[in-house]
């Protein structure tokens, strides 16, 4: 793996140090989803079914997951996976209720009642990534959400499998998790479908979930068109930094780093550590687990853009981490909790050596679905608010404008708005009449 003394690196060089692959999308991917998208809201499920036979190699007639197919994945699949799928939901589900927003109301002024009263978004559409690995976890994240939220319409796209199907355990999360308008769609046609809508595939009023450079630069252009859908967040390719100090376990870290390397080669892992020994050992572990790695070779990619980085300090490990803003960061640190305060930009966070980022990805009950590319500076990772419309209420009586209109007025001349001066002034005439 690449390593780097922090302290010897000039500033272009600790710029370049901390470059994400992810980032270097060029005009060329630009170009290409743009059109891929403008195929797509031009001639719907013409299109979509082209680019599956494209991009996919499946020759589709129809998208939708049937009643039957859906029975047949639950019917396939093996009772620890069925048993662990559930367990997941079943924790991701509490975390996430314990953390829903809340509907509130107060008096501001006598006879004025401000509230907060939640709506779902009533149509969503859910992207479960499949390209290289299904991700049935991905399934829960998006799924159990949502259906906290109570969202009305739930969509679900997922790319198809050689032969045509959809993956079973992904089909099995999203019954769990009530989603039954399951499509067998990946990339930007999948996202084209569910923002612009085709014959087949509603349209979405939100999108939400990960996946690779096509997929998030496709949700990007699409929350900018007229007409297309919101979006979550920036959530693509993984990344991980690791600030470990001497007293970590090499093996441990070497294993957390090279978890999120094998989900593509554009994934981006980090470790700093004031232990050139750490270091050292850390560089050991990962060639030899490297070594019996099914994936390695997509692991082997992503570390070219990878970096084990010597810091002076732990202090110098944490502002180098709060400039890059990691989608997870991984404190393999002694009394790993009184760095908490540290940390002031991460998608999330894992507490010492116990807490590897895979159980975050799968059964902790935090949700995977996290902001990357430095997003994590001014988004949190997804949750029941991210379904949720925030709508705000007034209630006012005679006394609540009586209260308030002077103010109101004072600012509206202000302003040089009278029209809205007026509004109140008409009512305060007639109040105190
Ligand atoms: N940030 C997060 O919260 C998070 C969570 C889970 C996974 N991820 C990331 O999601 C990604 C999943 O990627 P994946 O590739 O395995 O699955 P994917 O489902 O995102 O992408 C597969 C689709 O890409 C399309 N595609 C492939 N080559 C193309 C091309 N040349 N032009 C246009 N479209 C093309 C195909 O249609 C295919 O269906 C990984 O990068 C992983 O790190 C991120
Ligand atoms: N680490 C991914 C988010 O970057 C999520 C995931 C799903 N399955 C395994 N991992
Ligand atoms: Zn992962």
């Amino acid at each position: 793996m690449n390593r780097v003394a922090w302290n010897s690196l000039t500033a272009p060089e600790r710029a370049q140090a901390l470059r994400r692959p992810a980032q270097q999308v060029g005009a060329r991917t630009r170009e290409a989803v743009a059109t891929l998208l403008d195929q797509v809201r031009a001639r719907g499920d013409a299109a979509v079914r082209e680019l599956t036979e494209r991009f996919d190699h499946v020759v589709l007639d129809t998208f939708a997951v049937t009643q039957v197919e859906f029975e047949a994945a639950a019917a396939t699949l093996a009772p620890a996976l069925r048993a662990a799928i559930d367990e997941a939901a079943g924790r991701i589900e509490a975390f996430h209720r314990e953390g829903m927003l809340r509907e509130y109301a107060m008096d501001t002024a006598p006879g004025v009642r401000c509230e907060r009263v939640l709506r779902p978004i009533a149509r969503v559409g859910l992207y479960v990534p499949a390209g290289s690995a299904p991700l049935p976890s991905t399934a829960l994240m998006l799924g159990v959400p949502a259906r906290l939220a109570g969202c009305r319409d739930v969509v679900l796209c997922t790319p198809p499998r050689p032969d045509g199907s959809a993956d079973p355990a992904v089909l099995y999360a999203a019954m769990r998790c009530g989603v039954r308008q399951v499509f067998k769609l990946g990339g930007v046609q999948a996202i084209a479908a569910m923002a612009f809508g085709t014959e087949t595939v509603p349209r979405c009023d939100k999108l939400f979930g990960p996946g690779n450079g096509y997929v998030t630069e496709a949700k990007r252009q699409v929350a900018m068109l007229e007409g297309g859908a919101a979006i979550d967040m920036p959530a693509g390719p993984s990344e991980v930094l690791v600030i470990a100090d001497a007293g970590a376990n090499a093996a441990f870290v070497a294993a957390d780093l090279l978890s999120q390397a094998e989900h593509g080669p554009d994934s981006q892992v980090l470790l700093l550590s004031n232990d050139e020994e750490l270091i050292d050992d850390v560089a050991v572990q990962v060639t030899r687990q490297l070594a019996i790695l099914p994936r390695a070779d997509v692991a082997r990619r992503a570390l070219e853009s990878s970096r084990l980085i010597l810091v002076d300090t732990l202090e110098e490990a944490f502002a180098i981490s709060n400039a890059y803003a990691p989608e997870h960061l991984i404190l393999a640190l002694r009394d790993a909790r009184a760095w908490l305060p540290r940390v002031e930009t991460a998608g999330s966070v894992f507490l010492g050596d116990w807490a590897p980022e895979a159980l975050g990805d799968y059964c902790s009950g935090t949700n995977h679905v996290l902001p990357t590319s430095g997003a994590a500076r001014y988004v949190g990772g997804l949750n029941v608010a991210s379904f949720q419309l925030a709508i705000t209420v007034q209630e006012v009586s005679r006394e609540g404008i009586a209260a308030i209109g002077p103010c109101a007025v004072e600012l509206a001349t202000a302003e040089g708005l009278d029209a809205h001066r007026l509004a109140v002034a008409l009512r305060l005439e007639e109040v105190a009449a």
